[in-house]
């Protein structure tokens, strides 16, 4: 039997530290998960490398790649728009890799419809005050837009209980620690399940 890799979506309101978490994730020597690099409209932020961060794209060519069914997901979120792209993401799947997406909830909710099997995460700031806090202090949005996703937060977090998991941002190391363990005791629980089968077929 061909084992497949997990999905594993990140999701949760803007600031609370999603893109950290998922950088802590990936410069850990061990690491077994392929990042899956999504496309936006926003504008690169100082430092950002189209490639890298984003594919950053036009409104014209991201809604082209909607029209050819390019996108497992996307949203327009405040503003701008965010996809995943869905060819590297099957293809890295099928080659038995983890992919980690990190979005935001419209999209997670879009890819639970469509591959309810992945596992899906939900990050958690420890209260809103500090949600906004991490907003200003990273300093990389307007005070209008930090609003505009503060508002959406709200929303967002109402939301959590649709996931798998909730994991609370407190200190980064430990949301690093709780995501590994819930991504190892998954593939442990994926395993278990696949060796009853493959006992079940050679029975029958
Ligand atoms: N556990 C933490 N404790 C304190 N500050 C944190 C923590 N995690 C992240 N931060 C800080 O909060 C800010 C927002 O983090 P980050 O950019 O990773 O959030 P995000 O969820 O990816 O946001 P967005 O969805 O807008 O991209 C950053 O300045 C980051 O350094
Ligand atoms: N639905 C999707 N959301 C995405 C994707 N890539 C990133 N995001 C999320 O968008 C917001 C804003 O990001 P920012 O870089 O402008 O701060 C944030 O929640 C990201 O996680 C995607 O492919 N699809």
């Amino acid at each position: 039997m061909n084992e497949k890799g997990l999905l594993i979506v990140l999701s949760g309101p803007s600031g609370v530290g999603k893109g950290t978490v998922r950088k802590a994730i990936f410069s850990q020597e061990d690491t077994k998960f392929e990042y899956s690099i999504s496309m936006t409209t926003r504008k690169p932020r100082e430092g950002e490398v189209d490639g890298i961060d984003y594919f950053f794209k036009s409104r014209e060519e991201f809604e082209a790649l909607i029209e050819q069914g390019k996108l497992l997901e996307y949203a327009e979120f405040v503003g701008n728009y965010y996809g995943t792209p869905v060819d590297y993401v099957r293809e890295t799947i099928n080659n038995g890799r983890d992919v980690f997406l990190e979005i935001e909830v419209q999209g997670a909710q879009q890819v639970r419809d469509k591959f309810p099997e992945g596992l899906f995460i939900f990050l958690a700031p420890p209260s809103l005050s500090e949600l906004q806090n991490r907003l200003v202090t990273r300093g990389t949005e307007t005070n209008e837009v930090i609003q505009g996703r503060l508002n959406t937060a709200r929303k967002e977090i109402e939301m959590m209980n649709l996931y798998d998991y909730i994991v609370e941002n407190d200190k980064i190391e430990n949301a690093v620690e709780k995501i590994n363990s819930i991504v190892q005791a998954e593939h442990c629980k994926r395993e278990r399940v696949q060796q009853r089968y493959i006992k079940m077929l050679e029975v029958e």
